[in-house]
C-alpha cells in the first residue's frame, strides 16, 4: 500500500528533482517542459505514457504545441507519495537523456 509522504521526506525528495515545484493550495508537484516542436513534445508524452502505465501511476498533463505541463499527485492518498518522486525522475530522464 502506497503511503503519503511526510513533509520532511517530501522536501528531501523535491530537492533532488530540478525544476519540480510544489503546487499552491494542493499537495502535488508541477513542472513545465518545452520542446523544439510538437513532434518532440508528443514523442516525449508517448514515452512518459508507457512508463506511467508500467508503474500504474498516471500524470495529470496538458499539451499546447511544444509545451507539456505536468502535475503529479497520488490520488489514492490525497497527496504525494514515493510514486510521484519516482515518476518525476523518470520524466526528467526521458526529457533529457544522458
Ligand atoms: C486502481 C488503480 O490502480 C489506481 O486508481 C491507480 C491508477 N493510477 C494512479 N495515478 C495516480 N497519479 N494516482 C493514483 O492514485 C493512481 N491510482
Amino acid at each position: 500500500m502506497v503511503e503519503r509522504l511526510k513533509p520532511e521526506d517530501r522536501a528531501a525528495g523535491l530537492n533532488s528533482l530540478p525544476d519540480w515545484h510544489l503546487c499552491e493550495g494542493r499537495e502535488a508537484i508541477f513542472k513545465s517542459f518545452k520542446f523544439r516542436d510538437f513532434r518532440e513534445a508528443f514523442g516525449f508524452m508517448t514515452q512518459v505514457a508507457l512508463v506511467a502505465e508500467k508503474m500504474n501511476h498516471h500524470p495529470e498533463w496538458s499539451n499546447v504545441y511544444r509545451t507539456v505541463d505536468i502535475t503529479l499527485a497520488t490520488h489514492d492518498v490525497g497527496g504525494l507519495s514515493d510514486l510521484d518522486l519516482e515518476l518525476a525522475h523518470e520524466i526528467n530522464r526521458i526529457a533529457s537523456p544522458a
